[in-house]
């Protein structure tokens, strides 16, 4: 279709510094002042002690407070100039014809068309109707059918979720004409169904309805039987697409499978208007190319798109992460068409949000940092980073920095090819085969300088730094009504897989050429940088939370003391530090619509990490360095059994299986618990008066032990699947013992 879209009046979006910067400002100068004090202090001890242990605990203390501090640091770039954006939409609007006279306010431009990924890569963990939920809810979105390209990568080569997707173009003839006409908002199936918005029901509905849980149902046969017979499907076409599964595919080796499901110009809904193209892509897989998971993934969609529809805009989601607004790519477009900030715009950020949370969201997935303080932070500077999912690029972005345009290996690739020839058309589906196989990447560029970056698990991440190192800027797009939401894990054993994979991802970019802390500060300087860097020390910081989590309470059990008395001016610093920094995180927490709980909850699974997912992704990426061990990316399981979702709605945690990761977290709650109790002990009996020097490591313990109640629960008070496995909490008593006896 031609036509153009028009700003009737600019600007299509404003941003304002968040009132909170001046106060923000004022704190950094107070707590960098106390923090430089009490690093000063720590020396002086350091240096002033005579006995050898004392020395050692002194230099651990003085290790981690470094460590700690310089992380602060890092994390005041979130505090610098933070921003909030606001865009108006409605603004946008559209005249029918090329000849048609534009008002001539704001800036014109033809609709641009838009090739939407989704990346999925085992039917098991992410049943395919999931990624049938999200595609349909994106082929509704409230935008021109023929410019909306909906790929599918498939990295479990599975013939469940082809069939999955084949399903769903049957439905969505129906399911987009019923949310146009409807006007419906929640334009997930699913969630439509399921949500509070179903209560107007209708005859129409209750067809959709029935005919949604229909395939529901067929969707989740095929994948219990895991294979798809002939008698299923009657379409010659689909037939030859599924012969491909011959005896010897398998998900690590097997040819490359793309199928148009759905074609702009040939296939019409219900009521005779055009369709979105849906087309599945499973790339080719062989033992001797590294596949190089999702970013992997995200490339070979980047090429075969370009053949096939080669829109300027792309988003990339994954399976889980459905719309949950219709309004989304107009929103989005309101900064791409902007041509102030067009010409070095790559990408607008839409933060993760996730649904089904419990009330207190016991496992921190909501991320409220990391998805939308920090953004906001960082949408002041250069632009937020890339999270991996519900992001719109700029396609040219993939293709070098601003200033020079990388040219791909062949011409149909480049950014501003036009594609002239129908998607299903025989030259195309050849090409388009031809740059989704293994070896086609063989040549320089692809995961370097081209599309997504290589050589991190966490590829998002890498992803968007490279790119602002090139110059690109990106925008956090923040609205109201959440534009997606996802899937989170339920279980800590999940929660903590996830985060050790991008602790590894971290260090591999931290450790890398193209470190945080020497390239990045080159490109960048220094706010960018140490933005980016706040996220690459995270593991590190396992260091300091392990130290803190067992040296005191040792200290203390010694009656070593190794804080400030309480009449010691210096215990007073010590108490600042610590409030003003919980107090501070506490209050901006408040601000962006957290609760005390969320925020209590999040603290402790700081700890948690610490002593987990942080030192364990340390321990990981250490032996994988040394050629050790190979690490891989453990997909985040999306599915939930009914007793384990009880279980974490009424917020408990989950331990159930044996995993050596729970055990220092054990070991630090029973020590930290043993300490504070012999520390009690020792004031009833002495008197506060000549415990003065403990009593911080007192406190210090009574925190921990506050914070580890779920794992004291679990160990002794619990006899559901989810308690602590008994082999756990023995291996944590005895190697506690062993620290208590030996120190
Ligand atoms: O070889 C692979 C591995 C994963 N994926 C897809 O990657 C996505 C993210 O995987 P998930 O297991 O859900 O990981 P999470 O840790 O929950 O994901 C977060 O972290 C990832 C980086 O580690 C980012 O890619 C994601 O966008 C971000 O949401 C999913 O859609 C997968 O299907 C692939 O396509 N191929
Ligand atoms: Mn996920």
């Amino acid at each position: 279709m031609e036509g153009q879209l028009t700003a009737t009046t600019t600007p299509l979006h404003s941003h304002k510094l968040l009132r909170r910067t001046t106060f923000n400002h004022l704190y950094m100068v107070v707590y960098a002042t106390a923090l430089l004090s009490f690093l000063y202090h720590h020396l002086t001890t350091l240096l002033n002690t005579s006995s050898t242990s004392y020395f050692i605990i002194s230099f651990l203390l003085l290790l981690s407070d470094l460590i700690l501090a310089f992380s602060w640091v890092c994390t005041q770039s979130f505090h610098f100039r933070p921003i909030r954006r606001q865009e108006y939409p409605e603004k946008l609007t559209f005249k029918e014809g090329k000849k048609q006279l534009i008002p001539a306010v704001g800036n014109k431009e033809l609709i641009p068309a838009v090739d939407i990924f989704i990346c999925t890569a085992d039917p098991h963990k992410e049943p395919p109707i999931g990624t049938v939920n999200t595609a349909l809810s994106v082929m509704a979105y409230d935008y021109w059918p023929e410019k909306i390209s909906v790929y599918v990568s498939d990295d479990g080569g599975s013939q469940a979720t082809l069939f999955a997707l084949m399903e769903a173009a049957k439905f969505a003839r129906h399911w987009l004409p019923f949310c146009r006409e409807n006007n419906v908002v929640e334009r997930c199936p699913q969630a439509y169904f399921n949500g509070s918005f179903y209560p107007n029901r209708s005859l129409e509905g209750d067809k959709m309805k029935t005919m949604y849980e229909s395939m529901k149902v067929r969707v989740e046969n095929a994948v219990e039987r895991g294979k798809i017979e002939e008698g299923q499907i009657d379409d010659e076409e689909m037939l030859e697409a599924f012969s491909k599964w011959t005896d010897d595919f398998t998900r690590q080796v097997h040819p490359t499978v793309i199928q148009v499901l759905l074609g702009t110009m040939k296939d019409k809904d219900v009521t005779g208007k055009s369709m979105p193209n849906l087309i599945y892509v499973s790339r080719e897989k062989s033992k001797i190319h590294h596949h190089r998971f999702k970013a992997g993934a995200l490339n070979t969609l980047v090429r075969v798109s370009a053949t096939m529809t080669n829109a300027p805009i792309v988003l990339t989601l994954d399976c889980d992460s459905y719309s949950n607004d219709p309004q989304t790519i107009k929103r989005a477009l309101c900064y791409f068409l902007d041509p102030e900030i067009r010409p070095t715009l790559a990408y607008v950020q839409f933060p993760q949000i996730f649904r089904g949370l419990n009330r207190g969201d016991i496992y921190f997935c909501e991320h409220k940092r990391l998805f939308i303080i920090n953004p906001l932070g960082m949408d002041g500077l250069y632009g937020p980073n890339y999270v991996g999912t519900g992001c719109f690029f700029r396609r040219r972005a993939f293709f070098g920095s601003p200033s020079s345009l990388i040219q791909p290996e062949i011409p149909e690739l480049s950014p501003d090819h036009a594609v002239n020839k129908p998607i299903a058309s025989l030259d195309i589906l050849e090409l388009a085969h031809c740059v989704a196989a293994c070896n086609f990447e063989n040549q320089e560029g692809w995961g370097t300088k081209l599309g997504f970056r290589y050589g991190s698990l966490v590829e998002d991440y890498h992803t968007g730094y490279r790119m602002q190192c090139e110059g690109w800027r990106s925008v956090f797009c923040n609205p109201e009504r959440p534009a997606f939401l996802g899937d989170s894990p339920v279980t800590l054993i999940d929660l903590l897989s996830q985060s050790k994979r991008w602790m590894n991802g971290l260090l591999d970019v931290l450790f890398s050429r193209y470190s945080t802390l020497t390239f990045g500060i080159q490109k960048m300087g220094l706010l960018m940088s140490f933005a980016y860097t706040h996220y690459t020390l995270w593991p590190i910081t396992s260091i300091p939370l392990t130290i803190y989590a067992f040296i005191p309470q040792l200290a203390l059990l010694n009656g070593i003391p190794i804080f400030p008395k309480i009449s010691d001016p210096w215990f007073l610093l010590y108490i600042f530090l610590f409030i003003g920094a919980n107090g501070k995180d506490l209050i901006e927490y408040l601000l962006e619509k957290g609760t005390f709980e969320r925020w209590w909850n999040a603290q402790r699974m700081w700890m948690i990490c610490g002593l987990s997912s942080f030192l364990f992704g340390c321990i990981d990426y250490t032996l994988s360095s040394l050629g050790i061990t190979v690490r891989g990316f453990d997909i985040t399981s999306k599915l939930q059994d009914d007793e384990l979702s009880k279980r974490y709605d009424q917020g408990t945690f989950e331990f159930g299986v044996a995993s050596p990761m729970f055990v220092p977290m054990t070991m630090a709650a029973i020590i930290n618990l043993v300490s504070f109790v012999m520390g009690l002990v020792g004031v009833f009996r002495s008197g506060v008066g000549n415990m003065e020097g403990l009593i911080l490591q007192i406190l210090l313990s009574g925190f921990v032990v506050s914070n580890c109640w779920p794992v004291y629960e679990a160990m002794v008070f619990r006899s559901d699947k989810g308690k602590m496995p008994t082999k756990i909490t023995l291996i944590a008593v005895f190697l506690a013992s062993i620290l208590i006896v030996g120190s």
